[in-house]
C-alpha cells in the first residue's frame, strides 16, 4: 500500500516576470515501510519535492496523496494535524529554538501531542543516546557544533516515531564516520520500526545505504541505466 503517491506534480516558482520550472510533472510512490534516497545535482527540485512530498507546500498542478488521502481536500489544520502526528522532518538549517536545551528541542513534537511526562522523558533519553548526544541534553543549540545540531533534529524528527520522515541532506554538514552512523541508525528504524524515510543527498556514498534511488533532474524523474 503506498503512503504517498504523487501524480503529474508541477511546481512553478514566480520570480518577477520570470517562472522557474522546479517540478515539470513527477509521478511517483512511496510505500510503507520503504528507504528511499532522492539524487540529483543542485537546483534540480529535490527540495521543492520534499516540501511537497511533506505537505508543507503544494503543488502548482498535480495530486499528492497521503495514506490514501487527497492532500488538497484537507483544511489548513487537517493539513498541519497530519503533518505534526505522521511526519518527521530534517532539514539543512537545523531548524532548532535557540533558547531550549538540546532535549527540550527533541521533546517538541511529544509536547504537541500531549504525551505523557514519563514517556516524554524516557524517549528523549533513548533518541539523545541513539544520536550520541547524551551528555549535551542540558546544552542549547548555539554551545553545539553545526554536526551535533543535525544530530539533534535528527532525533527531534524520529522522537514520536512518525510513519514517514523527510531529509532534506541529512548527513551534508556531519564528518563520513557520524554521517554513516546517523544512516545506519535511520535504515535500523526502517526496519525496525516500519518507518519510511524518503532523503536528498548528493553524495553517492549514501546510495549504498538506500533500497531504492529516485533521480531527478530539471523537475523530472529519470531512469540511470
Ligand atoms: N521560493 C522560490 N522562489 C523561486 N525559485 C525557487 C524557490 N525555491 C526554489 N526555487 C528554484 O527552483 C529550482 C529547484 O530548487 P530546489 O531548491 O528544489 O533544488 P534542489 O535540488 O533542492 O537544490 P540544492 O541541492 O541546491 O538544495 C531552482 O531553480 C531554484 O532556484
Amino acid at each position: 500500500m503506498a503512503l504517498v503517491e504523487l501524480y503529474e506534480v508541477h511546481k512553478d516558482y514566480h520570480l518577477g516576470r520570470t517562472v522557474v520550472h522546479a517540478l515539470r510533472g513527477v509521478t511517483l510512490e512511496i510505500a510503507q515501510g520503504e528507504f528511499v534516497a532522492l539524487m540529483g545535482p543542485s537546483g534540480c527540485g529535490k527540495t521543492t519535492l520534499l516540501n511537497i512530498v511533506g505537505c508543507i507546500d503544494r503543488p502548482t498542478s498535480g495530486r499528492v496523496l497521503f495514506d490514501g488521502t487527497d492532500v488538497a481536500g484537507l483544511s489548513d489544520d487537517e493539513e498541519a494535524r497530519m503533518r505534526r502526528e505522521h511526519i518527521g522532518f530534517i532539514f539543512q538549517s537545523f531548524n532548532l529554538i535557540p533558547v531550549l536545551t538540546v532535549a527540550e528541542n527533541v521533546e517538541i513534537p511529544l509536547v504537541l501531542e500531549r504525551r505523557p511526562r514519563d514517556e516524554r522523558k524516557r524517549r528523549v533519553e533513548e533518541l539523545l543516546a541513539l544520536v550520541g548526544l547524551s551528555e549535551y541534553a542540558s546544552h542549547r543549540p548555539d554551545e553545539l557544533s553545526g554536526g551535533q545540531r543535525q544530530r539533534v533534529a535528527i532525533a527531534r524528527a524520529l522522537v514520536h516515531n512518525p510513519r514517514l520522515v523527510i531529509a532534506d541532506e541529512p548527513t551534508a554538514n556531519l564528518d563520513s564516520e557520524t554521517g554513516k552512523g546517523i544512516l545506519e541508525e535511520m535504515r535500523r528504524l526502517n526496519r525496525e520500526e516500519g518507518v519510511t524515510f524518503i532523503f536528498s543527498t548528493h553524495d553517492h556514498e549514501v546510495m549504498r545505504f538506500a533500497e531504492r534511488v529516485v533521480h531527478l533532474k530539471d523537475g523530472r524523474i529519470h531512469d540511470v541505466p
